[in-house]
């Protein structure tokens, strides 16, 4: 992508294409954008993050990821809508303004670079990373269930050919512990934003317990705000609550790491649609769905700067 003005953020794209996109943006916006590779996947690709900043040093941040399921592209596409967003309302609208005044923002878009290339190539509906190991019939970690919390519970499975497979132990994907190492390293990110598709929802933790979380009043009534700020754009109906009780049992998710590692504002979205086309979302619905969910994210951004 010479520049980012012939790229069209209402398509799906390669991860070629995303790659050279990304490094387009920067390099156009390099006064608040910068790109991080925080690792290798499996299959040895660049794991690379953008981090939106405008100064100071470790500050406190949010983090966003789109893609950690490679069938997912709506989340890919969300989330290098969302990155145009942020720079074009910067300055502009004094929310945005406001929270990257104070904050970093990180934005992992595809955080499973081999399974995404898998999607394109031989599967469409592959879901999984592409790890192999001596002896393992089949391939692949699902990377929503390699994390610490409650890793191996109910709502994972132990078989690798399994698509809930959660792989030989905590964070052994490379695409798991780069962001773990990174999120560790960093000490400072107050958010963490995982972002799924499809059943549109909004959720907090845990997954891997029925047990309520110690904020779950704050978290019950953010999520309700953030669920209604993306109604008001096009209409479309979210549910919100805790993962077990609003969706099912999942053990060895990411916000459940996050929220047990801090990180009191874990969200995890599934964004649309409920059904009819599922992972095979028309590339006509992108723009529409990533303006709603900005919405909601803007919403949970300002509430994290405020408390
Ligand atoms: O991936 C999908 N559907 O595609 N659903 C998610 C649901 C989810 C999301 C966040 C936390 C726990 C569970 C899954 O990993 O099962
Ligand atoms: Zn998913």
């Amino acid at each position: 992508e010479r520049s980012t003005s012939s790229f069209s953020y209402s398509s799906y794209h390669t991860l070629e294409e995303i790659y050279s996109w990304i490094d387009s943006f920067v390099t156009e916006h390099a006064n608040i954008v910068s790109k991080i590779q925080i690792g290798q996947s499996f299959e040895n690709r660049s794991i690379l993050v953008l981090k939106f900043s405008t100064g100071g040093f470790q500050r406190q941040a949010i983090w966003i990821d789109t893609g950690i399921h490679s069938r997912e592209w709506i989340t890919h596409a969300t989330g290098i809508w969302t990155a145009d967003k942020i720079v074009s309302e910067y300055g502009k609208d004094c929310i945005l303004t406001n929270i990257l005044d104070t904050m970093d923002i990180f934005l992992e878009i595809v955080s499973n670079p081999d399974g995404f290339a898998f999607t394109h190539s031989m599967n469409r509906l592959w879901r999984k990373n592409k790890s192999s190991r001596p002896g393992v019939a089949c391939i692949g970690v699902d990377l929503n269930r390699n994390w610490k919390s409650g890793f191996g519970g109910n709502g994972s499975n132990d078989n690798p050919c399994s698509e809930t497979y959660h792989g030989p132990y905590p964070h052994s994907e490379p695409e798991v512990s780069a962001i773990v190492k990174f999120i560790t390293d960093h000490r400072n990110i107050k958010a963490l934003i995982s972002i799924h598709s499809y059943s549109q929802m909004l959720m907090y933790p845990y997954g891997y317990s029925l047990e309520p979380v110690s904020s779950k009043e704050e978290l019950c009534n953010l999520s309700k705000s953030a669920a209604q700020a993306l109604y008001k754009v096009h209409g479309m109906q979210y549910t919100y609550g805790s993962i077990s009780t609003t969706l099912y049992m999942a053990s060895g998710v990411t916000v459940d790491w996050a929220y047990d590692s801090g990180i009191k504002y874990s969200f995890s979205f599934e964004l649309r649609d409920t059904g009819q086309y599922g992972f095979l979302l028309p590339a006509t619905q992108i723009i529409p769905t990533a303006q709603e969910t900005w919405m909601a994210i803007r919403t949970i951004m300002i509430h994290t700067l405020n408390h």
